[in-house]
């Protein structure tokens, strides 16, 4: 068996602020999103969203079904996006051979049924969320995405994000990646939430020794975990989500909910945090 699942609970605010380093490393991080020569999926009960990891190493890694989707096929009612961070790969669907080169994302509709991941050195990234109506797969590439910059070096927040999913016809897949100005290290500071969507950061490009250290929990009562390279975090509807590295990153972000509007959140003012 080549694929494997877990299930996240969905947590609510209270009882994460009860919670230890142990419990809520347990519930909140994904610290083996890649496995060589598996898909692993960690299927969440916020939104539904559904986190996972595809290392091909030699042949090819089918898409399979898992128990919590209760269907044939895993897209039967679902949609899923696929992240490349490693070296180029093929990702196939129903028989078409898709190039997905380094920080490429392939959007693949509800109703795909054979998908495959191939590449020798691709990592894919995986995310997936309830759908309601097949939309056509299409490849996103950076060049093509959104870009804003936003912050400055003065607050070591200088930043541009890259909406890939931006002119896209999802259901609800909201996907992208923000890269860092040299010396800059804050993400999503000044930070936001929004309650209609949950999300899903994966940290990237680390060196062994660096982690981000990633702030969640609701405005004025936070926490904070230790991600290391190529971890993911679960950020649950109520929580902030932003974060300091000790160095260079890179992140994914994620949201899956209510609506695909990504300017629909609410900002935390500065002096509100503790
Ligand atoms: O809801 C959107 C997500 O939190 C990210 O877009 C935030 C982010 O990449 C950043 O500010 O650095
Ligand atoms: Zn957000």
């Amino acid at each position: 068996m080549s694929t494997d699942f877990d299930i996240r609970f969905a947590i609510d605010p209270i009882a994460a602020s009860a919670m230890g380093t142990d419990d809520l490393r347990e519930n909140f991080l994904i610290e083996d999103v890649f496995v060589d020569g598996q898909v692993c999926w960690t299927y969440t009960h916020y939104d539904r969203m559904a986190v996972g990891g595809a290392v091909p190493t030699g042949a090819a890694l089918a898409l399979e079904t898992i128990k919590p989707t209760g269907t044939a096929n895993f897209l039967d009612r679902r949609e899923l996006i696929a992240v490349n961070i490693g070296a180029p790969g093929t990702i196939s669907v129903d028989g078409a051979d898709h190039a997905v080169g380094s920080r490429d994302m392939l959007y693949i509709g509800m109703g795909a049924k054979d998908v495959h991941f191939a590449g020798e050195g691709a990592k894919y990234y995986l995310l997936s969320a309830p759908a309601h109506a097949s939309h056509p797969t299409v490849l996103l590439q950076q060049s093509g995405a959104k870009r804003l910059d936003m912050g400055s070096a003065e607050t070591a927040n200088e930043r541009s994000i890259y909406q890939y999913t931006n002119s896209l016809k999802s259901c609800q897949l909201v996907v992208g990646l923000t890269q860092f100005a040299p010396g800059s290290v804050w993400n999503t500071m000044p930070t936001h939430v929004h309650d209609r969507r949950m999300e899903a950061y994966l940290y990237f490009d680390l060196k062994p020794d660096a982690f981000v250290m990633h702030l969640m929990g609701e405005p004025t009562e936070t926490r904070h975990l230790i991600v290391r390279n190529e971890q993911a975090i679960l950020s649950p509807p109520w929580s902030i989500h932003a974060g300091a590295g000790t160095g260079a990153y890179t992140f994914i972000w994620a949201m899956a909910g209510d609506n695909i509007d990504y300017t629909d959140a609410e900002k935390v003012p500065m002096e509100e945090l503790r």
